[in-house]
């Protein structure tokens, strides 16, 4: 909203008439002014930010307002100095001036100096009274505040701004743009010429005044005394500088939940800045990646809140202000949930994913939505309304999937973790895809509540991390749900497991004395330059593992058939139609969405690849009715206990196998062949996949194609997996950074979140949209 401004002569009449119609004294009007500075100040530069202030109090009423912000600010936990060269002998002023030498609060004489250890400043030098150009003792201090770093905040005017025109052509503050100006009352018209952030303080205005000088009354929320308004200057609201995080050392690439905490509690970042900076990284590699279907708009007032939790000494939560992308199949009640489905582009859950809520409670910020393979069916992540997301390390390649959108996000550092499903390969395949870490947990551990289903048999969610550690983290949090009514596979959470710390679990010790089976019966042992590296880095793994003194047991069995198990055991077709109706017809879905399966594949708005024609055209005719189901369910359970026998007989700790046995594929291929999450599939165990390698650096690939490398145990052992996986990951530090995203990115300060349009215009045309 941009207000309407006044120039300076009515500004001073409006003061006037504050002063006799409006019967305030200076005094008042005075306060409520500094009042609002302070909450300007504490808005874009919270304490976490940095406590020392430094305020440049002017010799009239503009100086007076510094006088009193510097008050507030040292009660609301800052330390502010003051710098007062002009010290005015009134009554008014000379009271101002004791109260703050009654808090200790320091006045100096060098401005200069006062900058060099400052964290910000306040301007309050000249306001609508200025004119002409700037006499000392003010010049030096002006000069000194154009070419800072120190974020600035000037009251009511830039001081040596001329009220109506601005900036001076020449001299002292011709290039004086300070980050922050708060108006106070009205903008004055030189906001023409201001494009940092810009507030409005000026709750007491009577509506007969404002009427009377023809003011807008921003729109003020709750107890605030200052309203932001959006961009009157030239240029756009979006200001660019050199974002706080970065300014102050700190690099969201690779971060890590406790790097991030470490930052966060040592006030090197603020919450809103770590998300600013993050978001820069997506607006920046977004483009050629298209991991991503939406942002939450609501990112940066939530970070906003985290920092006033901070101030106060509330910051809890394993997740305090962490940035976590959510793929787009879980239900979130800030943001469609559209499984990257045109016919689902408006479908609006009115409530979060029983998981979603748990994240939120930890207090993560969810960042925004990823893309995934349509409805997540396969594993290429080309969706008709996420468009075909890229492989960071490969742009020539998909990124494994359904979760490639998060895969591919986590990889390039657009957030700290993210979270996937997984109904096939779904986590693993974009975790070895993107060196990456994800856990499928045992079935049953998470509630799948709230999470597009396709079948209750093999569905299962969980996150994907850099790290083990913040793996350990996120189980630990999307695992707290425990028993939900809403997904009775909960039921099936043992005692042992409920309220589990996953990271407590990390306890070390060594891979001495374990014992790992390696399956042959997933690996494709044919010689090419899509399995050859594959097989080369599983031998470096096997010599790893048997260095660190592990036993590496060769497991020939044939059960161990990829292609077999999937063509006997899929329960997929006969739960997906049952399971996606009721799904798709609860009460809580509000928003435009078909209400059956059928009804959206009659849309012509949805994209399915031609190899799973068959799929999709079997599952709306058949049921778990059909007599072959039964018979399917019945062979699982024989393949589970023939799965427990290979445990048993080997005395193994784990099993372990590529997750694929080839490389992910080229965009635009059919499908991807060779993956292996079958087995954990449905048996239900659970599988920490964790980065193994990468295939040799080519053109395409500069650092190589990652290859991930599957960890199978037996149900419930999680915590076990983990540790381990941890003591695989630091014998054998695999993951790197993809090398197009490498880079730091200059975070912008932003007055909002941008809007992200993924990108439709690259899918494959061997995928043609609304044809099945
Ligand atoms: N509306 C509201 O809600 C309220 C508004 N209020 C606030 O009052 C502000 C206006 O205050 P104001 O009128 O006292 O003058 P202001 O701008 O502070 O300073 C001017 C002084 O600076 C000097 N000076 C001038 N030119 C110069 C130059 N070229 N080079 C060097 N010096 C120069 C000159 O002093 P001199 O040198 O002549 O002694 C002059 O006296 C307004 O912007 C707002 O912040 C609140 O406090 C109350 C509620
Ligand atoms: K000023």
């Amino acid at each position: 909203m941009a207000l309407r401004t006044l120039n300076a002569k009515n500004a001073g009449a409006l003061d006037k008439d504050l002063m006799s119609i409006g019967a305030f004294s200076l005094d008042q009007l005075m306060e409520l002014a500094g009042l609002s500075v302070s909450q300007a100040v504490y808005r874009v530069h919270p304490p976490s930010n940095g406590r020392k202030i430094l305020v440049a109090c002017g010799p009239g009423n503009n100086g007076g307002d510094g006088l009193v912000a510097a008050r507030h600010l040292w009660h609301y936990g800052y330390q502010p100095t003051i710098f007062y060269p002009k010290q005015s002998k009134s009554d008014l002023y000379e009271r101002l001036a004791t109260q703050l030498k009654n808090l200790d609060v320091p006045f100096t004489e060098d401005f200069n100096g006062s900058l060099k250890t400052t964290d910000h400043v306040v301007d309050a030098i000249f306001g609508f009274s200025f004119s002409g150009e700037v006499r000392d003792p003010f010049k030096d201090p002006i000069i000194a505040m154009e070419t800072t770093k120190v974020p600035v905040l000037s009251v009511d005017a830039p001081s040596s701004w001329s009220i109506e025109d601005g900036p001076p052509a020449s001299g002292p503050g011709a290039k004086f743009h300070p980050a922050t100006l708060i108006s106070l009352t009205a903008p004055k018209p030189l906001v023409k010429h201001f494009t940092g952030t810009h507030f409005v303080g000026g709750r007491f205005i009577p509506q007969s005044v404002a009427e009377k000088y023809d003011l807008d009354i921003p729109d003020y929320q709750g107890v605030d005394q200052i309203a932001e308004i959006g961009g009157t200057g030239t240029e756009a609201k979006k200001e660019k500088v050199v974002g706080l995080a970065e300014r102050q050392g700190y690099d969201v690439r690779e971060s890590t939940i406790e790097a991030v905490h470490n930052a966060l509690y040592s006030d090197l970042t603020s919450c809103r800045s770590l998300v600013e900076s993050f978001i820069a990284r997506i607006e920046a590699y977004n483009p050629t990646i298209n991991a991503i279907i939406t942002l939450n708009p609501n990112a940066l007032s939530i970070a906003d809140e985290k920092d006033y939790a901070l101030a106060a000494g509330n910051a809890t939560g394993a997740l305090f202000c962490i940035p976590v992308l959510v793929k787009d199949n879980y239900d979130t009640s800030d943001m469609n949930t559209t499984g990257g489905c045109l016919d689902l582009a408006n479908s609006q859950p009115t409530v979060d994913a029983a998981v979603v809520t748990a994240l939120k409670n930890a207090g993560a910020i969810i960042l925004g939505k990823t893309n995934l393979h349509e409805l997540a069916l396969e594993g290429l992540t080309v969706s008709s309304l996420g468009g075909q997301t890229v492989n960071p390390y490969d742009h020539t390649r998909t990124p494994g999937g359904s979760s490639g959108g998060t895969g591919a996000a986590v990889a390039a550092s657009f957030a700290v973790f993210g979270t996937g499903t997984d109904t096939v390969n779904s986590l693993r395949s974009p975790a070895s895809a993107n060196s990456l870490f994800s856990v499928r947990p045992t079935r049953g551990l998470i509630s799948r509540a709230g999470i597009i289903p396709i079948s209750f048999t093999q569905d299962a969610i969980g996150p994907i991390a850099r790290i083990v550690d913040d793996l350990a983290v996120a189980l630990t949090v999307m695992a707290s749900v425990g028993y939900d009514p809403d997904d009775n596979a909960t039921a099936l959470i043992p005692f042992s497991s409920v309220g589990q710390d996953y990271s407590a679990a990390l306890y070390g010790g060594s891979l001495k004395g374990m014992r790992f089976g390696l399956v042959e019966g997933f690996f494709n042992r044919t010689a090419s330059n899509e399995t050859t590296p594959v097989n080369q880095v599983f031998n470096g793994v096997n010599a790893t593992l048997t260095n660190a003194g592990a036993t590496v047991v060769t497991i020939t069995s044939n059960i161990f058939n990829s292609t077999a198990i999937s063509n006997a055991f899929d329960t997929q077709r006969f739960e997906y139609r049952q399971e996606m109706d009721t799904y798709l017809s609860r009460a809580s879905l509000q928003g435009t969405h078909p209400s059956t399966l059928a009804e959206l594949y009659s849309s012509g708005k949805y994209l399915v690849i031609p190899s799973q024609y068959s799929y999709v055209d079997t599952s709306l005719v058949s049921s778990t009715d059909n007599i072959t189901y039964a018979g399917i369910k019945l062979g699982i359970q024989n393949l589970t206990v023939a799965l427990e026998n290979t445990f048993k007989a080997h005395s193994l700790d784990a099993l372990i196998y590529p997750e694929q046995a080839n490389l992910v594929v080229k965009i635009g291929s059919p499908s991807q062949s060779g993956r292996n999450g079958i087995l954990a599939a449905v048996t239900g165990f659970p599988v920490v996949t964790v980065p193994a390698g990468f295939s040799p650096s080519t053109a395409d690939a500069p650092v190589g194609i990652p290859i991930g490398m599957e960890i199978l145990g037996m149900p419930w052992t999680e915590a076990r997996l983990l540790n381990t996986a941890k003591l695989i990951a630091e014998v054998k530090r695999v993951r790197r950074m993809p090398k197009g995203t490498e880079a730091a990115v200059e975070s912008v300060r932003l007055g909002e979140v941008p809007k992200i349009v993924p990108d439709t215009r690259d899918i494959p045309r061997a995928y043609p949209v609304g044809i099945l």
